[in-house]
């Protein structure tokens, strides 16, 4: 059952130059994207930094307005939704972000953070509010004597149990998490996103999951669109992309996943430089006058195509 779909979604910010800072081009962030999300399904999107994956999730969420496209949730098109109707809709989508030293305030205890969302919503006694908070911040797996404390006090693993408590207050159905295990030492990672599983289920929540990190993509998603300079190059269930990529791109990113066994290393080194030939034959960077990466032009599959 589709549950989400996003229709030629296009993101395009504007450049600023010169005295007057007039617009002189526009960076396509996300360039005409199209997937859908199945309910109770994680979703992954990956590709490299700077490839449109943030810019997504955030435009989903509302954080940041379409150029173009559609976002259909719940039989709407979220991206034509006035900002009153739209608050309706957030409180179903809600995001885990990727860094839990700076996306907590400091200056707050936990209990007003994980209430924060819960305040805007719905009216409840502080009592009410309270038993709410520890129940969730138990949920996450801290003590809820926790509530009183401030973010400081807790390791990264905790923080980010904080967040998605926080995340979990208002009973969304779609939780988007962007690198929500990156900033995390590799040992708590696991524990993260194991634990992001079990809510999954209990909660029947529905993630959007954002990562350049193939090993946890291949952890958490049951299908994956692969996200090359704000477009998609392939999509595909976890076996699909895994096993059989089509692509030259996907085929690259997996081939960049160093491999364990060191007999197979060797080999590995070799269709890895393979890869890059072919990759370097169908894709190249531009660079406007200030170093920019710009255009974010892809040459057709033929070679034939001259770049302006
Ligand atoms: N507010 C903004 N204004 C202008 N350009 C932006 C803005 N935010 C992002 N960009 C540009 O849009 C492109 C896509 O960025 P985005 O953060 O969505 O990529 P990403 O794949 O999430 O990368 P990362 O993994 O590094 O976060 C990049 O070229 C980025 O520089």
């Amino acid at each position: 059952m589709t549950f989400l779909r996003v229709n030629q979604l296009k993101v395009h910010y504007p450049v600023r130059g010169g005295f007057f800072r007039k617009v002189i081009g526009h960076v396509k962030a996300v360039d005409g994207i199209s997937f859908e999300l199945k309910k109770g399904e994680t979703y992954g999107l990956v590709g490299e930094s700077g490839c449109g994956k943030t810019t997504t999730g955030r435009t989903i969420i509302g954080l940041v307005k379409a150029t173009a496209g559609e976002i259909l949730f719940d039989g709407k098109d979220l991206t034509k939704l006035s900002r009153r109707e739209f608050v309706q809709y957030r409180k179903d989508i809600q995001m885990i972000f990727q860094d839990p030293y700076s996306s907590l305030n400091p200056r707050k205890r936990v209990l007003d953070i994980v209430a924060e969302p819960l305040r805007n919503f719905e009216k409840l006694s502080p009592q009410e509010e309270k038993r709410k908070v520890q129940g969730l911040i138990e949920k996450v797996g801290l003590h809820s004597d926790s509530v009183y404390k401030y973010p400081h006090e807790f390791s990264g693993g905790q923080r980010q149990r904080i967040g998605i408590a926080r995340a979990l207050t208002l009973n969304p159905k779609l939780i988007i998490a962007d690198e929500p295990v990156s900033a995390l030492d590799v040992s708590v990672q696991a524990q993260v996103l194991n634990f992001m599983k079990d809510i999954q289920k209990e909660f029947q929540l529905t993630y959007l999951f954002i990562s350049h990190d193939l090993g946890i993509i291949r952890h958490m998603c049951d299908r994956i669109g692969i996200m090359y300079r704000g477009q998609f190059v392939e999509e595909g269930t976890k076996d699909e992309i895994f096993h059989d990529p089509k692509h030259i791109y996907t085929k690259r990113l997996l081939a960049s996943i160093p491999n364990a066994d060191p007999l197979r290393r060797q080999e590995q080194q070799k269709l890895r430089q393979q890869i890059e030939k072919d990759y370097e034959q169908l894709y190249s960077r531009y660079f406007d006058a200030e170093g920019r990466v710009y255009p974010l032009k892809r040459i057709s599959e033929t070679h034939s195509v001259a770049i302006p």
